[in-house]
């Protein structure tokens, strides 16, 4: 299939057989984490302990349950929201507008969760389902993206993404090929970067939480940590919903099959890989080493917060007082970067702070182990690959200023370091 006419952009992820290699790769990957947390060597590098069965992966049930929660998520996305909030312009100038209610939807689920588990739903039940669930998620994003894949079919040359349409049939059904994908005012795009996945990824983690104070009585001091942070990243996600308009995802990348699988099977099953880890290898931690831990948690947190709220608030009104005295360079769009504060210490200061998170997250799992710190060595990776998309797209957006930019702050993630 020919591609529209000018939007030819460099191939990205290795091109074709780079989108095809990742395709399978990510689900084998994820398929492996949750074979190996399990087993007694957990060993990250080594052969799973076992090749499950069909009979193992597949279950009615588990799509089911898979859909009712796809289900329930779209529900509580349709609700009155507090709040409506325009995106950013498109390329035929108009705006999209997005229901902010996704705190809303978390309290909401979190009440549906508590009140069935006050009524005996077996949510501890759980953990034993991941491998059918994982597969049954995977299968819907698969079928998702196929369907998103033939919507932008009969999509406007406008609706396009700027990246997923190379006329090659395995690199576009990867990237995605439509922006904005939407049934009247529902967008799938939006929703799931921030629903079902992440709401999901806590459900996990508390189920595996419980699963853990009925085997030994009470949940130890490492999951109790597990929890809490990954909870208060999830929250934040939610709350500062907003923010999530301006972020790659949405501006730039299509919705695809990396998104989709992404949001709907990657996050909720390898990103609780910490919890699922210390259900089946029990970690001691003492309450000394624990505040360590949390003080990492909030110096990570504080600089994530800090520079994603600072950006966010320059981008939506550079003269509220709290970015007007910063120092600023003009770009040829009209836009100004930020030189000081978070943006002028590093050229992506939220990347660091979410690295440093990262790292909180995985230390509770102890040092013998590297299967834990599996989320921090994959997000050191992306975020490298994100920051270098992201410097390509600024270069060509921005030109001399960028290059300005980049001189007068030389490092892009780790101070001194990178
Ligand atoms: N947990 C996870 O799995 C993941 C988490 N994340 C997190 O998501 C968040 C968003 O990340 P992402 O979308 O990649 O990128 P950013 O939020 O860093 O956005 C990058 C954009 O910010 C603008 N910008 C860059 N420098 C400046 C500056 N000096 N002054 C003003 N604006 C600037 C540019 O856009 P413009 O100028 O057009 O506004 C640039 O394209 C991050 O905190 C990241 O850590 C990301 C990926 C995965
Ligand atoms: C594994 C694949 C190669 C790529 C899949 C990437 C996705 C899992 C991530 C791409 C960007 C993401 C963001 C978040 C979650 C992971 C994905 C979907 C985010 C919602 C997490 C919470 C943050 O506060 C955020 C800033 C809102 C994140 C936005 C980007």
């Amino acid at each position: 299939m020919a591609p529209p006419q000018g939007s030819r952009a460099p191939l990205e992820f290795g091109g074709p057989l780079g989108a095809a290699a990742l395709m399978l790769l990510l689900p084998v990957t994820m398929f492996h984490l949750l074979l190996v947390a399990r087993s007694g060597p957990a060993r990250l590098l080594g052969p799973p302990p076992y090749l499950p069965g069909l009979e193992e992966l597949w279950s009615p049930w588990a799509l089911l349950l898979c859909l009712t929660w796809l289900g329930l998520q779209a529900a509580l996305y349709l609700l009155p929201a507090r709040k409506v909030a325009e995106g950013q312009e498109l390329k035929d100038k108009s705006r999209l507008r997005y229901p902010i209610n996704g705190f809303q939807a978390l309290v909401l689920t979190a009440l549906l969760v508590g009140l069935g588990v006050s009524a005996g739903l077996p949510l501890s039940a759980l953990p034993e389902m991941l491998l059918p669930l994982a597969f049954a998620a995977t299968l819907t994003a698969f079928i998702f993206s196929l369907l998103l894949y033939l919507k932008a079919l009969v999509a406007p040359a406008s609706a396009l993404a700027p990246g997923g349409n190379s006329g090659s049939l395995i690199y576009d059904f990867f990237l995605g090929r439509e922006l904005n994908p939407r049934i009247c005012s529902f967008d799938f795009k939006y929703f799931c970067e921030l629903r079902p996945g992440l709401i999901g990824w806590v459900l996990i983690n508390l189920a595996l939480l419980m699963q853990e104070a009925e085997l030994r009585g009470s949940p130890s001091l490492a999951m109790w940590l597990v929890n809490g942070f990954q909870l208060l990243y999830v929250a934040d996600a939610l709350w500062y919903e907003e923010a999530v308009l301006t972020t790659m995802d949405i501006i730039h990348d299509g919705f695809g099959f990396m998104l989709a699988f992404g949001d709907l099977a990657w996050v909720p099953f390898t990103y609780s890989l910490q919890a699922q880890f210390l259900l089946y290898h029990p970690q001691p931690l003492g309450w000394p080493l624990a505040s360590f831990i949390c003080l990492i948690n909030a110096v990570g947190y504080y600089i994530f917060r800090g520079a994603n709220s600072q950006k966010n608030t320059f981008r939506k009104n550079p003269s509220d007082p709290r970015v007007a005295d910063l120092e600023t360079i003009s770009t040829a769009t009209g836009r100004r970067l930020l030189v000081s504060g978070w943006w002028g210490m590093v050229r992506h200061p939220n990347y660091l702070g979410d690295l440093i998170m990262a790292l909180a997250w995985s230390l509770p799992c102890g040092v013998f182990h590297l299967l834990p710190y599996f989320y921090f060595l994959y997000f050191t990776a992306l975020l490298v690959h994100r920051e270098d998309r992201d410097e390509r797209q600024c270069l060509q957006k921005y030109g001399l200023a960028w290059h300005e930019y980049c001189r007068r702050v030389p490092y892009r993630i780790v101070p001194y370091v990178y």
